[in-house]
């Protein structure tokens, strides 16, 4: 990792942070250079105990030893007030409420749940792919009643959707629209939060279904990947890929792996002939996010890193790499089918959830929206 130092801290806030995305952000935010870990929320259940005693730790770190005995608070903006920026890995069914009464309440909130993505005034930005639609938070500021100064909701995507934006964004900036793009998914079980899935389910199983997890990622590729565009009134939209249409169809499974979701995409181009396998592979590892070349200090330096071995990426070896902070992609292929086929591999607790809203958050600084 590399990047511009900010020139003072910036105190934040984890709501949610005794779950497994939350769990993530301490780990991951406990050096950072700039944002300094200042209050910690999660349920009634939690509210009271320190860190420690609230928590079921899970990561592979001793918890920091200056989280250790904070005291957890309940999920209320009086209790963040000195923060600027709170990250949210709330559980999606009290996400909603809990976010935007700390928007209300002046603070810039980086969602990982569910709950805003479809919002027509909230952008949807994997950091390595749509830092462009960091444009909409002044209008979602000016629309807001009443009108905020400071506060604002930011969303990152769904974990597998993340995975395989990175690879499409970066193909289309080579190589123009991809029309058509089928997924099949086998998603860790920590994508499920804690406990998640009972033992007996994923044991020496797969289980084919997960929900709802298919049409987010069918619509969500589609705000992340579209651009920004003005209506006759003069406001900005999300143009979801309009201009050129892209059919997506994905395929959702859960595997017995801890952390890493693995992703299977086929993909036909609208250019004609379409790339070969050796020019997509080049165009993937000549891909450089906004988020790197902006100095964001949590950034991956290979955005995408291209694979040559015929087996790999695998969850176990590759998603820690550059600490889960980019994509891997292998077996790039001719596909019979539609037109290229390749594997690519995501950690979903790190670029998948915790890392794009640190990143994000990032970008929000060097781009002068919180400061
Ligand atoms: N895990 C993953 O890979 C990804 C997760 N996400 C999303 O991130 C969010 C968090 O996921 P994850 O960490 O896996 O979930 P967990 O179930 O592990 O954690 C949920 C967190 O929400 C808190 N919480 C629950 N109820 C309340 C409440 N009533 N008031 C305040 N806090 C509450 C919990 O606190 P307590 O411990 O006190 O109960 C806990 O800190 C979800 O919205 C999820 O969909 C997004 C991308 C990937
Ligand atoms: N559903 C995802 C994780 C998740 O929580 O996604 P979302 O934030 O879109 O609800 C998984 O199980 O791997």
């Amino acid at each position: 990792m590399h990047g511009n130092e900010h020139s003072r801290e910036i105190k934040i806030g984890i709501l949610g942070a005794t779950g497994t995305v939350g769990q993530r952000f301490i780990a991951l935010l406990a050096k950072h250079s700039y944002f300094v870990i200042h209050a910690l929320g999660a349920s009634q259940r939690s509210a009271g105990k320190r860190y420690a005693q609230a928590v079921q730790w899970k990561q592979t770190v001793p918890i920091p030893s200056h989280v250790r005995d904070m005291v957890v608070k309940e999920c209320k903006p009086e209790h963040f007030a000195e923060c600027s920026v709170v990250f949210s890995g709330l559980d999606a069914d009290v996400a909603g409420e809990i976010e935007d009464a700390f928007r209300r309440a002046e603070l810039a909130v980086f969602s990982n749940a569910k709950n805003y993505r479809r919002d027509p005034a909230v952008p949807l930005i994997v950091p390595l792919v749509n830092s462009s639609h960091f444009a909409m938070i002044p209008q979602q500021r000016a629309q807001h009643d009443p009108p905020l100064q400071k506060g604002f909701i930011l969303t990152n995507a769904n974990c597998s959707t993340t995975g395989v934006v990175v690879p499409l964004a970066a193909l289309e900036k080579a190589f123009g629209p991809i029309e058509s793009c089928m997924i099949t998914t086998m998603q860790a079980i920590s994508g499920a939060g804690y406990p998640g899935v009972p033992s007996l389910d994923i044991v020496d199983n797969v289980v084919p279904y997960i929900s709802g997890e298919e049409e987010k990622m069918e619509w969500e590729t589609l705000k992340i990947l579209g651009g920004l565009t003005e209506g006759d009134d003069g406001l900005k939209v999300f143009d979801m890929h309009a201009k050129s249409p892209l059919r997506i169809s994905a395929s959702c499974n859960r595997v017995p792996v801890v952390e890493g979701h693995t992703e299977c995409v086929s993909i036909r181009f609208a250019k004609r002939p379409p790339p070969s396998p050796q020019q997509v592979r080049e165009a993937l590892t000549a891909y450089t996010s906004d988020a790197y070349a902006l100095g964001c200090p949590s950034a991956p330096r290979h955005t995408i890193f291209v694979h040559e071995e015929a087996d790999r990426p695998q969850p176990r070896l590759d998603r820690d790499y550059q600490m889960g902070a980019g994509v891997s992609v292998g077996r790039v292929r001719q596909c019979r089918v539609l037109d290229i086929k390749f594997v690519v591999l995501a950690n979903n607790v790190a670029i998948g959830a915790a890392t794009s809203s640190i990143l994000n958050a990032e970008l929000a600084v060097v781009k002068g929206i919180i400061s």
